[in-house]
């Protein structure tokens, strides 16, 4: 067996094309803002593919680059700008930030209105809460990607492995609602048996930046299998799901090419979905 492959690459330009049109649509400039704190490559290379996913579906981007020695006063003087910046719809943080610099009051100064990832302590809120309100991009493009190749979710075991903020802590809320009905264990560096929570699941959700944890032995024949853990090495980007397991699976969400571009694509989701509420309020 050889898995199919979920295409985020396609699904995003399928996404970016319905954007496009719908921020043509309305009557006000929709804009993205992106703050960046220091010289970690990798962020660089994401804000750098945000902007220009902005500029493809005609979002006005905005860039706020800081740098490595930023005080945690002055990037709370930055959230509070575009805060207060009728240009900015939305805008994001991106992580992780230095280690002098303390995440959780900064995405908790962002105004809950124009919190591009859905990670605002309020919205996480209103998704426990079953609210509308932004979804964080990489669980909500997760969900997309499983519905647009129609991987059974109702009823389905969904095994997730790594409990950080952007993936792992918020993809079982969005899997477990009424309207996907999944039943979801989350596995971490406590999990006793990790192979064993891997090889009953459905569907395995791999985001804890081990690369190739996953090992072939671990997934149950016909599985999906998404891997979201990107480790950057000399050689390039490495997933946490090793390479032969798409002899396994049923499906296969790969890096690159899988999740990642998904994150983007619901990024400017949730920034047009701001703007579309905004513009209605009024
Ligand atoms: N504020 C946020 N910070 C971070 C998030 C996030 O959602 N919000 N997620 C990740 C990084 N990220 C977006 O910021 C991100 C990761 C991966 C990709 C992507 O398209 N990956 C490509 C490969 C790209 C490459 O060559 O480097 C792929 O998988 O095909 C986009 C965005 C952590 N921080």
């Amino acid at each position: 067996m050889t898995a199919t492959l979920l295409n985020g690459n396609e699904t995003r330009n399928a996404l970016f094309e319905d954007l496009k049109a719908r921020v043509a649509a309305l009557p006000v400039p929709v804009g993205l803002a992106t703050v960046l704190v220091g010289d970690d490559p990798g962020s660089h290379s994401y804000v750098k593919g945000k902007h220009r996913a902005c500029e493809k579906v005609g979002i006005k981007s905005i860039r706020r680059d800081l740098p490595e020695a930023t005080t945690q006063e002055e990037l709370e003087a930055v959230i509070d700008e575009l805060n207060a910046n009728p240009e900015v719809t939305a805008y994001i943080v991106q992580l992780p930030l230095p280690k002098h610099l303390d995440a959780g009051p900064i995405l908790e100064r962002i105004d809950p209105a124009k919190d591009g990832d859905g990670l605002h302590p309020v919205n996480l809120g209103k998704l426990v809460l079953g609210i509308e309100a932004p979804l964080p991009a990489t669980p909500r493009g997760i969900v997309e990607l499983l519905r647009r190749y129609d991987v059974p979710l109702a009823g389905a075991n969904v095994t997730v492995v790594g409990r950080g903020v952007t993936v792992g802590r918020p993809i079982g809320l969005l899997l477990t609602r009424r309207s996907e009905n999944a039943t979801v264990t989350l596995c971490h560096t406590g999990t006793k048996d990790l192979a064993a929570e891997v090889r009953r699941a459905d569907i395995v959700i791999a985001g804890a930046g081990s690369a190739g944890l996953i090992t072939k032995d671990m997934v149950k024949p016909g599985a999906a299998v998404i891997d979201v853990g990107i480790t950057r090495t000399e050689a390039g980007l490495v997933g946490d799901v090793a390479p032969d397991v798409r002899e396994v699976a049923g499906w296969l969400a790969p890096i690159p090419g899988g999740a990642g571009p998904m994150t983007v694509a619901m990024l400017l989701t949730n920034t047009v979905e701001a703007a579309e509420r905004a513009h209605a309020a009024v």
